[in-house]
């Protein structure tokens, strides 16, 4: 497939309810997903905006489910009307805290503070792409697994984060559902990836009355905001056709991780999140500002499909014991073994030229 408009940037008004945003922004991603195309979505804008309930959801009513639940659901029901095919669901969710990773899903471990999550490291390949140490991955074989392990990530969120701030996401979320399909009897294996991303919101400090822990974590939420940003115009100006060799992914491990969302082979989509409050407005119009810019970068959007060597392996062994036996037939070799079946008649006329 040739170069796609890779982001789009939606608005999500605030009375609209999660199912209709889903529809709008989230079931073409999740297809596309279902095909080999990688996708993400993440949520941007002011504190309090709406981040978390478009994303996550609400915790109080079933029909304020977010995008994270309502893709699982999507992608589980997909599969099953889909019988020509074979799917594997793996699930991962990485949390950026302070510009450091760490997995949401260590099973094995008890959680009673953020220190006690696997810490998350990024690679990076000479080819530019971005790989994770000790960022686990867990095999969903149906919805209720995969809404399980988003509940232990959540879990996991919530215990970790500093109590002074509960009501207000300290961190940055990934959780990614990895695809992977093909066509039954086929060796052709297509890979995707769907990112959905509960960014943190820009956080206001007081120059005084605010403990060194919140200050801390405001510093680094507003400066991978800002990292983003640089990001962002970046790639917008070099859509414009302005010279930029470099784009400054490295800043920051928040960008780092989503350098393919923002900048390679992903459909990407920002949900900007606002708050029509008087006193929000400067903000509201800030995020609008931004969607606009996120609107113009394009990317490239390219299916991921390649043969499996595992399964060709298995395919070929198997075409030569299947021809191995035909010689044996041949040859006559078998002579105890009774007459020939009238399949292995047609099979050894079909060889004869
Ligand atoms: N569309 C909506 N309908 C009903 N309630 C909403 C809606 N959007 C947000 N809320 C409520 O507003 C509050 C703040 O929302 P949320 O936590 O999603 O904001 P946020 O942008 O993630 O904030 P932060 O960046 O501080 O984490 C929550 O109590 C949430 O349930």
């Amino acid at each position: 497939m040739g170069p796609l408009r890779g982001i789009s940037a939606i608005v999500a008004p605030c009375l609209e309810a999660n199912v209709k945003v889903f529809e709008r922004v989230a079931r073409p991603a999740v297809m596309g997903a279902m095909s080999g195309y990688n996708g993400t979505i993440f949520a941007y804008g002011q504190t309090g905006s709406g981040k978390t309930f478009t994303i996550t959801g609400g915790p109080e009513r079933y029909v304020d489910r977010g995008i994270i639940p309502r893709s699982i659901s999507a992608i589980f029901s997909e599969i099953s009307k889909r019988a020509d095919q074979q799917f594997t669901v793996h699930i991962s969710y990485l949390e950026i805290y302070n510009n450091e990773g760490y997995d949401l899903l260590d099973a094995e471990r008890e959680i009673k503070a953020m220190e006690d999550l696997q810490q998350v490291h990024l690679g990076e390949a000479d080819d530019g792409t971005v790989s994770y140490r000790n960022l686990s991955m867990y095999r969903a074989n149906n919805e209720e697994e995969a809404l399980n392990l988003l509940f232990l990530g959540d879990t996991n969120r919530t215990i970790s984060e500093t109590p002074m701030n509960m009501a207000s996401s300290r961190s940055h979320c990934i959780f990614t559902i990895h695809v992977e399909g093909r066509k039954v009897g086929e060796d052709l294996v297509r890979r995707s990836k769907l990112n959905l991303v509960d960014l943190a919101g820009y956080q206001r400090v007081p120059k005084k009355g605010v403990d060194r822990t919140t200050h801390r974590e405001a510093k680094y939420i507003n400066l991978s905001l800002h990292y983003l940003k640089q990001v962002i115009i970046a790639r917008q100006e070099k859509a414009m056709g302005m010279n930029r060799p470099h784009i400054p992914y490295r800043n920051s491990m928040m960008t780092m991780a989503l350098k393919d969302s923002l900048g390679g082979n992903c459909r990407t989509t920002m949900v900007a999140t606002v708050n029509s409050a008087q006193d929000q407005l400067d903000e509201s119009i800030s995020t609008c500002r931004f969607a606009q810019r996120v609107a113009m970068v394009r990317n490239t959007v390219l299916l991921n499909e390649e043969l499996d060597p595992s399964l060709m392996i298995r395919r070929l062994k198997q075409e030569v014991r299947e021809l191995k036996e035909e010689i044996r037939l041949l040859k006559g070799e078998e002579e105890e073994r009774g007459p020939l079946t009238p399949d292995e008649i047609t099979r050894l006329q079909g060889t004869r030229c």
